[in-house]
């Protein structure tokens, strides 16, 4: 058995904060999970370090369920994003491991490939309508089949997730939560003006998407649902907060625009009644930030009972480690939807070569046994954690709201 001799954190920041967790095995083997939890990195380092690390040594690394299980039952205290994250990161570099050993990449492990790539959705934030469109050609001239706009809302000063003009996109932008302004009312006027005129200036040979950022109640989610459904978008993600599950059936009695959620979700539980409602159409859960391959797809194949797709967030806030996972589970799952993609910095790049391209809008993991991804550890330790939070937003008489 190839036995677990070592796990470290590495925490580096090549622009951006990620926490990778390297597992060796006595043969030498290594495997990486990223750990990354934006805003809260060193909690999950600490976890990992202090409380898990120490109940990996001298574990058989092929027994990747008995793994999850003992950390997910064994610590007692369930779920949550930093335990979530923790066992995410374990079981990524376990499954790592199994494919280097097998001398196959992972997605062979998992059934091998479903389809030819999996399609990705770009991003195009723009500060005025005209601004995002230019963004979104552009994007779509590099051959991206799906696109999601944001804008910037007028008379508001900044929009989350809308980067200034030109400017790379950045949420966790300062070392103390920024703060920004949000009108629900402001907003819902400027996204219906936004996708028609992406329409008459785009075509419809195009998938559009948009992120409301769980800003809006129910019926309000469901009045935009209703005014977008003309120009026919791919989804709305993240219409309402999704702690009540059943707020959701609100917004379906209102609207056919697809809906799609789940960044935020940590396990299956908080999934759940969504899916098996059919409340919702895409499942965003993450490998980094929901237990891992291991629990991903167990959430897939509820999702696919009920005709859910899977649509895996892919920020850059989640590391190139976490990127070649999604894309090794998007592979091999039978009801893949489609894949976040926001390309990060040369700088990451460099730190965690990869495998995984790019081409005509569909991305592939490669050949590369287990996940397809390094880290160079001299280069990592060049870029110091910086301490960086995401933003948070006040209604215009000051009431802290959801972003
Ligand atoms: O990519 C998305 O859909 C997001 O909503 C990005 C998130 O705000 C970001 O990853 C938070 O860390
Ligand atoms: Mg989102």
């Amino acid at each position: 058995m190839p036995k677990i001799v070592s796990a470290r954190v590495i925490v580096t920041c090549p622009g951006r904060n990620f926490v990778t967790l390297k597992i060796e095995c006595d043969d030498g083997t290594t495997g990486l999970g990223d750990a990354t939890l934006n805003g809260r990195e060193l909690s999950v380092a600490s976890y990992l370090t202090d409380h898990v690390v120490p109940c990996l040594i001298g574990r058989d690394a092929h027994r990747i369920e008995d793994v999850w299980q003992y950390l997910y039952k064994g610590a007692y205290w369930r779920r949550g994003p930093v335990t979530m994250a923790a066992i995410a990161a374990v079981d990524t570099a376990l499954w790592d491991i199994k494919g280097k050993l097998a001398g196959l990449p992972v997605y062979q492990l998992l059934g091998g490939a479903a389809r030819d790539a999996c399609m990705v959705y770009a991003h195009a934030n723009g500060t005025t309508i005209e601004d995002t469109i230019e963004v979104a050609k552009a994007e779509q001239a590099k051959g991206y089949k799906a696109i999601r706009l944001q804008c910037g809302v007028p008379g508001l000063a900044s929009t989350y997730g809308v980067a200034k003009h030109g400017a790379r996109y950045e949420p966790a932008d300062a070392d103390l939560p920024s703060e920004s302004v949000w009108s629900t009312e402001k907003y819902l006027r400027v996204v219906p003006e936004l996708f028609k005129a992406a329409r008459e200036a785009m075509g419809w040979d195009v998938h559009l998407l948009h992120d409301i950022h769980h800003r809006l109640t129910p019926i309000e989610a469901g009045r935009l649902g209703k005014a977008l459904e003309p120009y026919n978008l791919f989804w709305i993600e993240d219409p309402t907060p999704a702690e009540n599950q059943e707020a959701f059936k609100l917004i379906r009695h209102h609207t056919t625009t697809p809906i799609a959620v789940g960044e935020v979700f940590n396990s299956i539980w908080d999934a759940k009644d969504l899916i098996q409602n059919q409340l919702i159409d895409y499942i965003r859960a993450t490998v980094v930030h929901a237990g891992g391959i291991t629990h991903l797809r167990r959430i897939a194949s509820l999702a696919d009972l009920y005709q859910v797709r899977t649509g895996c967030h892919g920020a850059t806030d989640l590391s190139p480690v976490a990127m070649a996972a999604a894309l090794h589970f998007g592979l091999s799952v039978p009801n893949f939807g489609v894949q976040e993609h926001m390309p990060h910095t040369d700088e990451t790049d460099a730190v965690f070569p990869h495998a995984y391209s790019f081409d005509d809008g569909m991305m592939h993991p490669g050949e590369a046994p287990g996940l397809g991804v390094d880290i160079d550890e001299d280069l990592a330790a060049t870029y110091d954690y910086k301490r960086a939070y995401l933003p948070v937003a006040r209604l215009e008489d000051g009431t802290l709201c959801n972003w």
